[in-house]
């Protein structure tokens, strides 16, 4: 049996980070007695370990809620989970697309932030109906009317209706099924009669059942034993279970107009199901696709070797299985004079970059060595023709260049007025063009240009200490530009360390280039011989630090005498030396790597 269309809501959570979504999330599961109380562990909408120790959510997620209202109806309500940080904009915008209606949580202690802006900007362009949710009432420093106030004012929302809970202790949380029925339209349309058609929403990968395929579907039915099409790919599959997550998995027997849910078949990897693809049967096909999604582009890119080159097959096993549940992942491999075999992989941002390479440290028990990340630049060759580049080592002979292209970004930053100054100095210094300046309340909205390379490195990180963590950051890719950059290299004892090399602007050439140098000339340790550093663009050396050598006898003040004492000295060197690489005749510590990258201004 399939729910009737106007007693389905389809909705999802817009918040900055931190301002409650997923406290609020857990609130409407428990309410709504879809999960026994016992079972409630802190969020289970962010299932994987990371995402809870950090707090964050990555894989969009949904919930089937049945809710019974205070007009005595019955009602679905489908929560879809969607995540809060920039990198993952992309999920978010598919999540959006798929249903009519958002909650906009707020902090009412903090007001609107950066991420609010994007993110309730994402469900208006979806034309979504939106309910306020002033959350965090119990705070002492709440101010809610305040804040409704901004809130009409910043974004232009109706805020009048605006729900004031704490999502924490409960409070006003009934308040918020009742809106989600009588302020959030029914799915807008619908025919059971008509031949499926269903948007898939995300996939994922498990062990047990291989893919799992969220849908939401707009006509017709989904069952087992369908031959379904995906019209994109035109791949054909066998349904062989449908159901829901309430949020445990449920199997029902069918999905109908307006109604989210899963099915599985006989697909092998994530990658065969294109997010935004259209689903329809195969014997009865659906006359007109949806509107098709573009597959989400990664921006970032860094190489990661295994610190002992035995690993490299674990390495390749564990992105192999890693790229199985996230298709944004790309991988290729590299191979680096200093570094070995590797690979190459693309990332949708920073966030994105550590939370891979943590996963392949932790889940995979991996040591690996990450270098530079790097955005996609484009080069007009001389010959006509354009390549990207997304890897400073495959740079061409700068005589066959024409011209280079980087990515540009327009960043959103609000900030406490008394930061306001440092913030506009970080900005500059990286290149940035003001675009727009003005007051939410008691903060400041700064509206700025960037090239992508210059935010990559630690402006985040950098952005935070200005502002000590009140300054609240949200970017997205506008378009490309040219820049007058250039490929410096850094040589360690005459040998070029192609892992350290990098694009930068020519007038931001030689701080850097000086800076690194200065690093490496810290991290590196002493050996017997003169080791110069030097930082150089083409032939022409534009930083020099040089590591003095050193005669150093580790054993020296054993006397001779404990053989064991020594042996123990001479293991501990060894241990040390696994963590080092050898350029040339001199040993790079990895810390080295990380540490150089990580510059700071
Ligand atoms: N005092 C108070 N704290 C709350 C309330 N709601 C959430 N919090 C706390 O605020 C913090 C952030 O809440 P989350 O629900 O994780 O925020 P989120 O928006 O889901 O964050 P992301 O998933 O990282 O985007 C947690 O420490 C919560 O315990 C509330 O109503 N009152």
């Amino acid at each position: 049996m399939t729910t009737p269309l106007d007693h389905i809501r389809n909705f999802s959570i817009v918040a900055h980070i931190d301002h409650g979504k997923s406290t609020l999330a857990d609130r409407l599961i428990q309410l709504t007695g879809a999960l026994e109380e016992r079972d409630m562990k802190e969020q289970v909408l962010d299932s994987m370990d990371i995402e809870r120790e950090r707090g964050i959510t990555i894989k969009a997620q949904t919930v089937r809620l049945n809710y019974r209202a205070k007009n005595g109806e019955d009602y679905v309500l489908n929560l879809i989970d969607t995540p809060g940080h920039v990198d993952f904009a992309y999920e978010v915008s598919r999540s959006l697309a798929a249903c009519e209606g958002s909650l906009l949580v707020v902090d009412a202690s903090q007001g609107v932030e950066a991420q609010t802006l994007a993110n309730v900007y994402q469900a208006i362009d979806n034309n979504h109906e939106i309910v306020v949710v002033l959350n965090k009432v119990d705070l002492p420093a709440a101010e809610p009317e305040r804040i409704r106030e901004q809130v009409e004012e910043v974004i232009g929302l109706d805020a009048s209706n605006a729900v004031m809970i704490s999502a924490k202790t409960g409070l006003g949380v009934p308040d918020v099924l009742e809106a989600i029925v009588h302020q959030l339209p029914p799915p807008r349309e619908g025919d059971i009669a008509a031949p499926l058609k269903a948007m898939l929403v995300d996939s994922w990968y498990d062990a047990y059942l291989g893919v799992i395929v969220l849908v939401r579907i707009i006509d017709g039915v989904l069952k087992k034993g369908q031959t379904i099409r995906m019209m994109g790919t035109g791949a054909k599959y066998l349904v062989e279970r449908t159901g829901v997550f309430k949020p445990a998995r449920v199997n029902v027997d069918e999905l109908g107009p307006g109604e989210f849910g899963f099915f599985t078949g006989s697909i092998k990897e994530v990658a065969d199901t294109r997010v935004g693809d259209t689903i329809t049967e195969d014997r009865r096909q659906t006359a007109k696709a949806l509107p098709g999604f573009k597959p989400a582009q990664p921006v970032v890119f860094c190489g990661l070797f295994p610190v002992d080159a035995a690993d490299f097959e674990d390495l390749r096993a564990a992105v192999g299985k890693l790229r199985l549940n996230d298709a944004s992942f790309s991988y290729e491999m590299e191979t680096s004079a200093a570094l070995g075999f590797g690979y190459r992989c693309g990332f949708l941002g920073l966030l994105h970059l550590e939370i891979i390479q943590e996963r392949l440290e932790r889940e995979f028990n991996l040591d690996l060595i990450a270098t530079a990340p790097s955005v996609v630049y484009r080069l007009n060759l001389n010959d006509g023709s354009v390549k990207e580049l997304h890897n400073p080592a495959d740079m061409p002979d700068v005589v066959k260049i024409a011209s280079i292209e980087e990515p540009w970004i327009r960043a959103t930053i609000l900030t406490p007025d008394d930061y306001l100054g440092g913030i506009l100095k970080l900005c500059q210094d990286r290149r940035g063009i003001q675009a727009d300046l003005s007051y939410v309340g008691k903060r400041a909205m700064l509206t700025y240009d960037l090239p992508l390379n210059e935010v990559v490195f630690d402006f985040y990180d950098r952005l935070k200490s200005i502002s000590k963590g009140y300054a609240s950051f949200d970017y997205h890719l506008t378009d490309y530009r040219e820049g007058d950059l250039v490929k410096m290299s850094i040589l360690v004892n005459e040998e070029p360390v192609d892992a350290l090399s990098m694009l930068v602007h020519r007038t931001a050439a030689e701080k850097r280039g000086r800076a690194m140098c200065e690093k490496l000339k810290e991290l590196i340790p002493h050996h017997l011989f003169k080791i110069p550093i030097q930082a150089a663009i083409g032939g022409k050396v534009i930083a020099r630090e040089t590591i003095s050598a050193l005669r150093k006898d580790v054993t020296a003040k054993c006397y001779g005498g404990d053989v064991t004492r020594k042996r123990k000295l001479l293991d501990k060197q060894k241990e040390g030396k696994k963590r080092m690489r050898q350029f040339g005749k001199v040993d790079i510590p990895q810390e080295a790597f990380i540490q150089a990258l990580k510059m700071g201004d």
